[in-house]
């Protein structure tokens, strides 16, 4: 079985400070990975260079086996557009557009990348806004809704070119309370039906549940990684233990 994700020696510094320092993992086909770890220890930053919303300054990113980085490099036969477009983002403050309907927020991407007419696309928008529980929402603009609400189009928005692979960047850390389990529902749902998804969070209780496995990331680097009971039971893990306990 071939990775759906494949990450090497990946590096990425701001001038002198180095924030992802030769990160190596793979992900599956259908595996929920959780990312946690203490403020600054680069998990942002390392879905944004998967995403190509960062250049690296070193190592191979490899998607279906095919080259999206090698060595620091963006691999010159790849279509970077074409890659990327396999991996969907959801970020912690929605980064809905304020100026488009949520049909329209959903419907930009495939019309400007032409996956479909705009009947096709317009089903879509349709089918996915019901998934998420929105679909009496489309008409309606992003100030409108709840915070809940927000982050449930841009997931729907993220599933429109049909990703292989959807990347979670704290995607309840700017909600209220009563607003994470309309969100986590969904994604719960998505895991459920067999989704790859990275998903960095600081719900520690929804990454026991629902992930496969667990990164937790220290100063750029996967200091620890293994399943929830590893990661979560076992005394060994002192540095995760210590930053689980202080959380
Ligand atoms: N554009 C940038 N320029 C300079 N430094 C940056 C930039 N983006 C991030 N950093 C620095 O990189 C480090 C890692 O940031 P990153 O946002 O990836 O961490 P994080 O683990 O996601 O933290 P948090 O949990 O607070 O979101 C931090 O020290 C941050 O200040």
């Amino acid at each position: 079985m071939s990775s759906m994700i494949e990450v090497r020696q990946l590096q990425k510094s701001f001038g002198s400070l180095d924030v992802l320092k030769k990160l190596t993992f793979a992900v599956n086909p259908g595996e929920v990975v959780a990312v946690i770890g203490p403020s600054g220890s680069g998990k942002s930053t390392m879905l944004r260079s998967l995403v190509h919303l960062e250049e690296v300054t070193g190592g191979s990113i490899y998607i279906h086996g095919k080259p999206l980085i090698e060595n620091g490099k963006y691999a010159g036969n790849a279509d970077i557009r074409e890659i990327t477009a396999t991996m969907g983002m959801v970020f912690q403050h929605f980064n809905l557009f304020p100026h488009l309907s949520v049909r329209g927020n959903l419907e930009l991407a495939p019309r400007t990348l032409k996956r479909g007419n705009p009947q096709e696309i317009a089903a879509k928008s349709k089918e996915l806004l019901s998934k998420v529980g929105l679909a009496d929402k489309a008409d309606v603009y992003p100030s409108k809704l709840s915070g809940g609400q927000k982050q449930r189009v841009a997931i729907a928005r993220a599933l429109m070119l049909n990703p292989d692979i959807l990347l979670f960047d704290e995607p309840t850390s700017a909600l209220d309370p009563e607003l994470t389990g309309e969100v986590l529902r969904v994604i719960r749902q998505l895991a459920e039906e067999n989704m790859t998804m990275i998903i960095v969070t600081h719900e520690m209780s929804f990454a026991r549940d629902v992930a496969d496995r667990v990164f937790f990331m220290d100063n750029g680097e996967i200091a620890e990684s293994g399943t929830p009971e590893q990661i979560f039971g076992s005394p060994r893990l002192e540095r995760t233990r210590t930053f689980l306990n202080r959380d």
